[in-house]
């Protein structure tokens, strides 16, 4: 086991790294350096968010993070080890559920093992106890067209956790919900996370989704991507559920931080922006 290192308060293990992290695209037009010099440390059990505008390379970073491709430049680690390609220790949660409609619910959960070819007995029981923890208990047998956006979500949720990941990289997996349930599942995906101990990195255009479920909040600004500022949520906060959280004492002051900080570098944010208010502007 290598020798992990400690994030910036010495408090706990790093799980995740991104060291000097540069990556461009190469198309027929030439490179496009979409990230620049990214340094990030992300600490075993973390919640860490990333905002900022359209195109400033916030899934280029998930999909680093994930091993889909490497770095131009830098190093990407997992608990120390170099990301050579996908691990069944991430796990990744995307805006659109992608089941299969010809699947029942608790196959589409099970469907990662059934493309391994190692279903074992007992994983259907797993996979509906698994539901049922998630708030879907009769929803097994049941087909996606039978649920709710949100409830299909929750099964997106249980086929990423069934697999027992370390890390969560969430890329806008609440946008395409309507504000009652991105709030209930804002809740229910911080509670769980929380049980379980994952590490999980954000991708959001809210920033009020970012500063109500993170820990950290790390502002990107775009060409090329690079760190414009990294914000720590304040503890009070941090131990509050996000809707809880939002309704809390300094959470106003926290949202406005984030929004000044979008505005100087992002392009586009002005004074006062609100609570209510907080899509990060889009290009
Ligand atoms: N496969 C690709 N080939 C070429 N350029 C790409 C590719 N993917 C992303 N880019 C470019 O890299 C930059 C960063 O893109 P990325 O999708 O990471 O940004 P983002 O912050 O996630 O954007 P959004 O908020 O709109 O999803 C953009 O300029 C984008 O056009």
């Amino acid at each position: 086991m290598p020798m992990l290192s400690k994030d910036r308060n010495g408090e706990r293990n790093v799980t995740l790294e991104l060291t000097g992290v540069s990556h461009a695209y190469v198309g027929v037009r030439g490179a496009r350096l979409a990230l620049e010099g990214l340094n990030l440390a992300v600490g075993t059990g973390e919640f860490v968010s990333l905002v900022g505008p359209s195109g400033c390379g916030k899934t280029t970073v998930l999909s680093l993070l994930a091993g889909l491709f490497p770095p131009s430049r830098g190093r990407v680690l997992l608990s120390g080890q170099p990301v050579r390609g996908p691990s069944a220790r991430i796990g990744y949660m995307l805006q659109q559920d992608y089941l299969f409609p010809w699947r029942t619910i608790r196959d589409n959960v099970l469907i990662g093992f059934d493309i391994a070819g190692n279903r074992n007995a007992g994983a259907s029981e797993a996979a509906d106890a698994l539901l049922a923890e998630l708030g879907l208990p009769d929803a097994g047998g049941r087909y996606p067209h039978e649920l709710s956006g949100g409830m299909r979500q929750r099964a997106a949720l249980a086929r990423t956790l069934i697999a027992g990941p370390d890390v969560l990289l969430l890329d806008e997996p609440f946008s395409a919900l309507d504000m009652t349930i991105k709030l209930q599942l804002e809740d229910l995906v911080w509670e769980t996370l929380r049980k379980l101990g994952k590490t999980a990195v954000l991708v959001t255009h809210d920033l009020a989704e970012a500063a109500a479920m993170s820990e950290r909040v790390v502002v990107l600004v775009a060409d090329p991507g690079t760190i414009a500022d990294v914000v720590d949520v304040p503890a009070e906060l941090r131990r509050l559920k996000p809707t809880e959280a939002r309704k809390a004492q300094g959470f106003n002051a926290l949202f406005d931080r984030l929004w000044k900080r979008i505005g100087r570098d992002g392009g586009g944010a002005e004074e006062g922006g609100g609570v209510g208010d907080g899509e990060v502007p889009q290009e």
